[in-house]
């Protein structure tokens, strides 16, 4: 049985703590297939117990084993929630040996594939889908015979496809040529994709919409994954929401391969500061939150959206954001879950021509607010922050902070909240 979190946060409201984060899933995932494409000549330093990585280990350490034998059958490997997962081994499995049921939960089901499937055919993959055109689960039969180095591929979907592709590019006979359509979304994961495999020798070249990788190999290496950005986006909202923080986050590094480290220049917008430790950065709340009237375009940083909506919203302020397209596909439908919990606080978000406006003028905390998290780990750690406004906040499903940050709930007892299972 799932259990909710009731979170709430007694006394003065000054937030003073020191929060060691989890490594990124993001570059966790990327180590772990750069790992097993170069057969562990490259090593991989400070793993996140995230689940979506967790997952994705098991599956690698799995396959190593039964790769050994010829398979006949075919495996069935599942990602469970984890979207990366499903993108990096879609990829991954076509330049393996074997025949391959690759699927994962209902959701993973709806959150579409086929862009990538269709590139990885027109290389020379062996891939059907096992139910839905277009959708996992995916039927893979490996290993592919390259028939050309050239593709075409829509960039304003999901970047992932083009991660999974080019991870794999090295080892292909003919390396890939990627000619990347339309705009670019979520650029700063391909920049990841790119810098780590850079960092064990893998050269590309990248001029306008085309990114080539020609076959070479790994060099020896250990991949040193960062804490997670993503996860830090919590404690700036919770420095937000405070009447005073000082919270100090060892560890991250300001210039960071993650491009959520965005967060620290939004977040001046709020307020808060952030500043250089000994051995990571500090987030002060300065109490000088500005008014704005430019239009936020999250498109680079997806991931932040639900932190940064939240905060505005909770601070009364009717900003505007673009880039918001991709959350639909995400571990729910982002904008719909967002629209029916701030509706709870009587906040709108309203979509005109691509622009998304929160609508604050009805904003009130009730004394208790319980919070539907749609199996999406962001909704419940974006909506926690709350408990610093409101006297109870009730987060259902508390476990699905397990995908990408397990001790949320610890940290924040940590940092004073309260949080009782119930
Ligand atoms: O490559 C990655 O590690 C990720 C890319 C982004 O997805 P999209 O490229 O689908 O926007 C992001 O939302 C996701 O959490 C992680
Ligand atoms: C979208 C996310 O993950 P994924 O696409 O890897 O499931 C996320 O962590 O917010």
């Amino acid at each position: 049985m799932s259990k909710n979190a009731l979170v709430s946060f007694k006394g003065t409201k000054n937030i003073n703590t020191e929060i060691q984060l989890t490594g990124s899933k993001s570059e966790c995932n990327r180590a772990l297939i750069i790992s097993a494409l170069s057969k562990k000549l490259v090593k991989v330093e400070n793993l996140s117990n995230a689940a979506d990585t967790v997952t994705l280990n098991g599956i690698l350490n799995n396959l190593e084993e039964e790769l050994e034998v010829e398979i006949q059958e075919s495996k069935t490997v599942d990602v469970g929630p984890a979207g990366t997962a499903m993108r990096f081994l879609s990829a991954y499995l076509s330049a393996k040996n074997g025949n391959f049921l690759l699927t994962g939960t209902e959701r993973m089901k709806q959150r579409p594939i086929g862009i990538l499937a269709e590139a990885l055919r027109t290389i020379g993959a062996d891939i059907s889908y096992a139910e839905a055109e277009g959708f996992p689960p995916l039927n893979i039969v490996g290993p592919l015979n390259q028939k050309t180095a050239e593709v075409k591929i829509k960039g304003d979907i999901s970047s992932q496809y083009i991660s999974a592709l080019l991870m794999i590019a090295p080892i292909l006979p003919q390396g890939l040529v990627l000619e990347i359509e339309g705009e670019l979304t979520s650029k700063p994961y391909v920049d990841m994709t790119l810098d780590m495999l850079a960092e064990v020798g893998i050269e590309h070249t990248w001029n306008g919409n085309s990114i080539s990788i020609k076959p070479q190999a790994f060099k020896h290496g250990t991949l040193v994954v960062e804490p997670d950005w993503s996860a830090a986006s919590y404690w700036y909202s919770i420095a937000a929401l405070a009447d005073e923080a000082e919270i100090s986050l060892p560890a991250l590094k300001e210039k960071s391969l993650q491009g959520d480290s965005q967060i620290k220049n939004i977040m001046k917008i709020f307020g808060i500061a952030t500043s250089k430790t000994d051995n990571g950065i500090a987030i002060s709340n300065l109490g000088l939150s500005l008014d704005t009237k430019e239009v936020l375009d999250l498109k680079t940083c997806p991931d932040l959206a639900q932190t940064i909506v939240v905060i505005a919203a909770a601070l009364g302020k009717n900003m505007a954001f673009t880039g918001l397209e991709t959350l639909k596909i995400k571990e729910t439908d982002r904008i719909a879950a967002l629209q029916n919990e701030l509706a709870k606080i009587g906040v709108t978000l309203i979509e005109d021509n691509l622009v998304y406006t929160l609508n604050t003028d009805h904003l009130h905390f009730p004394d208790k607010i319980t919070i539907a998290t749609y199996e999406d780990h962001r909704m419940a750690m974006a909506f926690a922050p709350l408990a610093l406004l409101i006297n109870e906040v009730e987060i259902e499903e508390m476990q699905v902070v397990e995908k990408s940050y397990p001790y949320y709930w610890e940290d924040l007892k940590k940092a004073g909240f309260e949080v009782r299972e119930i």
